[in-house]
């Protein structure tokens, strides 16, 4: 079976990517051999052909992750969008798919926010069509007279990365700066000298120019209709380097076609790339075609970050930049990282050998990490459960959903300890009193991993491979009983653990076994003297 992960690339990405894709550095190498398509500019019917065995989508503005796409996409596990808007991807049905999507927050900002300037430089100086008049030969100094900057006010809705690097320039032109943004603090706004307007009204009433860095989402989507434009100034401009969207076209069209607003500087379109002709061809409209994040070093940057993310993503690491992925406030270090994989196993572990309904998880981990690791574990710990009974992808995207649709409650306790012997006793109950199973696992200097206790069995075994977990009376020849069986079924034993409560009462045995297990060896042991039970612990 080919088990090459497969990387669709839709979007014109910057080589470095590519060469961190093939050349894996050694810190980041996956175990799979990936199978990089790069079809910067394939057809929509290309793109659905393709995404069926698609495992890995990176795509720029230029595809809609939708609906359509992501159901197609049926072994897809991470969308990486080599940018920052992220409002042409549905986030929802990707999270409920399991999906991860992850973005490059930051890598375009000052590209996109010296296009910003640049489109009101052309706009106030009528730099395009003199440019245009004068290399077909006119002279009209004249006619383009423009208006200066300095002394004007600009009204920033959305004072984010883009935002306020935009403020930081125009003050350089010694311009006022305002702006609106909601949800951001005082701090923020007197970090950058900006003036916090609490309404967008009042922003509007102020503004000669208007300039906005929000993303397009339900509550921005139209945000800015004929309405608010007329409640800027007469005469005033208006700048979008965000999305089309954000601005409704129409209502633009018609405030510049009556003179009220002067002029207008965009980059981003309802839709691309066949933006509405009145608006590109409009005498008052100047236009790029979205190329705010086109900068070779934006691109760079977007290039290397976009590819470590997937790499990330693939080695199952957490990721910088996740974009769905529930409450993770803190990226996975070292050691949090190896005790979210032990937990991982144990609850894996765990949800292969109760007979009841489980109804609540408890995760107690003993270790040197933070109360903001706990949401991490409590993930890993949820997906390493579910992973073995669902036949949806549960992936840390989805795991915590998927969970509390089956109805079970999860808590997670950390007892803060400096030991190099971090523990983790997971615990599972059923609705009855009676129905309960422990699981315990300990890492040792953050490097040798074992299983240590099944309810009040103890052990010291490697949580690898496939485990044979066996019930049975404490009684002379069962080691030697199931040894011959399985060495006449060829299965080679790579560890045996027994432990037993007491002497002649009962024991327990874990045996790590070399490769895969046919289920008709498992119910043949099962049919061994003084053998109690018998099942196969499977995908550590
Ligand atoms: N033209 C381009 O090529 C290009 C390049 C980069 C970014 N962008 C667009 O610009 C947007 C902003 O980028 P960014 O990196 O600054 O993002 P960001 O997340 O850093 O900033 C967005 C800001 O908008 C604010 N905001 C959100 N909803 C708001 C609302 N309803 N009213 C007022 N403020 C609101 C947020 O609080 C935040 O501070 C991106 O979402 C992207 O769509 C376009
Ligand atoms: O170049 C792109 O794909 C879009 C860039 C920009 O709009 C972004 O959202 O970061």
């Amino acid at each position: 079976m080919d088990k090459s992960v497969k990387i669709l690339i839709t979007g014109k990405l910057h080589e470095v990517a590519l060469n961190l894709l093939n050349n894996q550095p050694l810190e980041l190498s996956v175990t799979e051999s990936l199978n990089i398509v790069y079809l910067p500019d394939a057809p929509r019917d290309v793109i659905l052909k393709e995404i069926e065995d698609t495992n890995v989508l990176i795509s720029r503005s230029e595809t809609d992750v939708d609906a359509t796409l992501l159901r197609a996409g049926k072994n897809l596990r991470i969308v990486a969008r080599a940018a920052v808007g992220y409002g042409n991807i549905d986030c929802d049905l990707a999270t409920e798919l399991g999906i991860l999507v992850v973005n490059t927050p930051g890598k375009n900002t000052n590209s996109a926010a010296e296009l910003t300037i640049g489109l009101l430089l052309s706009l106030l100086r009528k730099i395009p069509a003199a440019h245009s008049s004068t290399s077909e030969g006119g002279w009209n100094r004249h006619h383009f007279t423009g208006t200066e900057l300095g002394g004007k006010t600009i009204g920033i809705v959305g004072l984010g990365n883009v935002g306020h690097r935009v403020a930081k320039f125009a003050k350089g032109f010694d311009m006022n700066v305002i702006a609106y943004d909601p949800y951001i603090s005082d701090e923020v706004f007197r970090r950058n000298s900006t003036e916090r307007k609490n309404t967008l009204e009042e922003l509007l009433a102020e503004s000669d120019v208007l300039s906005i860095h929000v993303p397009l989402n339900k509550e921005t989507k139209g945000m800015i209709t004929e309405v608010e434009l007329k409640k800027m100034r007469k005469g005033s401009y208006v700048l979008n380097a965000a999305r089309g969207g954000i601005i409704t076209e129409k209502g633009l069209l018609k405030t510049l076609n009556e003179g009220y607003i002067a002029g207008a500087g965009i980059d981003t379109f309802d839709n691309e790339p066949k933006p509405l002709k009145e608006l590109i061809s409009h005498p008052n409209v100047i236009v790029t075609p979205h190329i705010g994040a086109s900068t070779l070093e934006a691109q760079y940057r977007i290039g290397e970050t976009i590819a470590i993310q997937v790499l990330k993503a693939l080695r199952g690491e957490i990721v910088d930049y996740p974009v769905n992925l529930p409450h993770v406030s803190l990226l996975g270090s070292g050691d949090l990282r190896k005790i979210s994989v032990l937990t991982e196993k144990t609850a894996h572990v765990a949800a292969q050998i109760f007979d009841f309904h489980p109804s609540l998880i408890k995760l107690n981990v003993k270790a040197g990490l933070s109360k903001e690791d706990l949401q991490i574990l409590k993930l890993s710990c949820i997906k390493g459960f579910l992973s073995h009974a669902s036949d949806e992808f549960v992936s840390y995207v989805n795991a915590e959903r998927l969970l509390s649709r089956r109805g079970i409650q999860i808590e997670v306790n950390l007892n803060n300890s400096t030991s190099s012997k971090n523990e983790i006793l997971l615990e599972v109950f059923g609705s009855n009193a009676n129905e309960k199973i422990s699981v315990g696992a300990v890492l040792y200097d953050g490097q040798l991993e074992r299983l240590c206790s099944i309810n009040d069995f103890l052990f010291e075994i490697e949580p690898n491979g496939d485990l044979i977990i066996m019930q049975n009376h404490d009684r002379p020849g069962v080691i030697g009983d199931v040894g011959s069986y399985l060495a006449k079924h060829n299965v080679n034993i790579a560890q045996f653990e027994l432990s037993r409560n007491r002497r002649g009462g009962m024991a327990m045995s874990l045996i790590r076994i070399d490769g895969e297990l046919e289920s008709e060896v498992i119910s043949g042991l099962r049919k061994l003297p003084n053998l109690i039970s018998a099942r196969l612990v499977s995908g550590l």
